[in-house]
């Protein structure tokens, strides 16, 4: 049966995702954006207040890369923190009336599903590369955001592979469809990833800064990862992707900030290599519970900086 506190397999997400919606349809409404390669529903959640009008939003995604197991606990967690704080919580709940948070649990459901039945370390979608036997492409290397010029490779074998064109991936064409289509009400793109402990943003494709950088700089660092180390002491480090992690290109996040998103952020969770992927489900509550401080601090300053 579902438990926050250990890693799900897809099945039990999935019914999860329909149980948690069906209860409180006040506060969710579900939707799905697309299939999969593999065929299976891409579904996302709404979450916030029902209103007349629509409201400011935040996208956020989980599992991207299907081995970092840690992120689809985080997207399963907020939503539990979201409905079961919700009225409770003045932060949440005043969150909850003038946003909403579209929250896609798992992005690469059917890579999710492969490290589950046969490699638990596979990274890249599952779709089939015409001309080789290698399987998938590297979906965060898959963007229209300096597609495949550094940090990614054009050999399907490799774990960043580009793919054989912007949005090859049907995974990647479903979310970018969505945000087009609600580009004019989301403020903030958070796309979460494992591991590293690091906070990122815009760009990874190339060393230029940000139009906003000082803004995002400023904030990042002062403030989001400081409300993360409060709880327990984790530290973050934080900055443009390019100059923090590595230059690499075709990102969601640079994708989105380039559409206009200016609040968009890569989320590395914990650890910092010890157990890496693999990290045990004892640290599930604890890295959410950190993590949640972070996103609700971003929520509010979208909120408060439109
Ligand atoms: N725009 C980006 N933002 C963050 C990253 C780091 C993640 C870490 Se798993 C990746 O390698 O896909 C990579 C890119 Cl291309
Ligand atoms: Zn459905
Ligand atoms: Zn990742
Ligand atoms: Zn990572
Ligand atoms: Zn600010
Ligand atoms: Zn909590």
């Amino acid at each position: 049966a579902h438990d926050y506190t250990k890693y799900n397999n897809w099945a039990t997400i999935n019914d999860w995702v329909i149980s948690i919606s069906s209860a409180n349809a006040d506060l969710i409404s579900r939707q799905v954006i697309g299939n999969t390669y593999e065929g299976r529903p891409m579904h996302l959640l709404q979450i916030g207040k029902k209103t007349s009008s629509a409201k400011p939003a935040i996208f956020m995604d989980c599992g991207f890369h299907a081995r970092e197991w840690i992120t689809h606990a985080f997207c399963q967690w907020f939503i539990k923190e979201a409905v079961s704080t919700y009225g409770s919580d003045p932060e949440m709940t005043n969150l909850l009336d003038r946003m909403d948070f579209f929250v896609l649990p798992v992005f690469n459901i059917d890579g999710y599903e492969y490290t589950w039945t046969k490699d638990r370390m596979w990274r890249k979608t599952r779709s089939r590369n015409s001309g080789s036997s290698c399987i998938g492409t590297d979906p965060n290397r898959n963007f229209d955001a300096g597609w495949c010029t550094t940090g990614a490779s054009s050999n399907p074998c490799s774990e960043t592979y580009c793919g054989s064109s912007i949005e090859s991936e049907i995974e990647s064409k479903n979310l970018a469809n969505f945000i087009r289509s609600n580009k004019s009400i989301i403020k903030s793109y958070l796309t979460i990833h494992s591991y590293s402990q690091m906070l990122l943003f815009p760009y990874s494709y190339k060393y230029d800064l940000a139009a906003h950088h000082s803004e995002l700089v400023l904030f990042a660092v002062a403030y989001a990862i400081a409300a993360l180390r409060s709880l327990y002491g984790t530290r973050y480090t934080s900055g443009p992707g390019a100059v923090t992690i590595y230059p690499s290109a075709g990102g969601s996040d640079d994708w989105a900030y380039d559409l206009g998103v200016k609040y968009s952020y890569t989320f590395e969770l914990r650890d910092e290599g010890r157990y890496g992927f693999l990290l045990p489900e004892s640290q599930i509550k604890p890295t959410c519970e950190e993590t949640m401080l972070s996103v609700k601090y971003i929520a509010n300053h979208v909120l408060n900086n439109p």
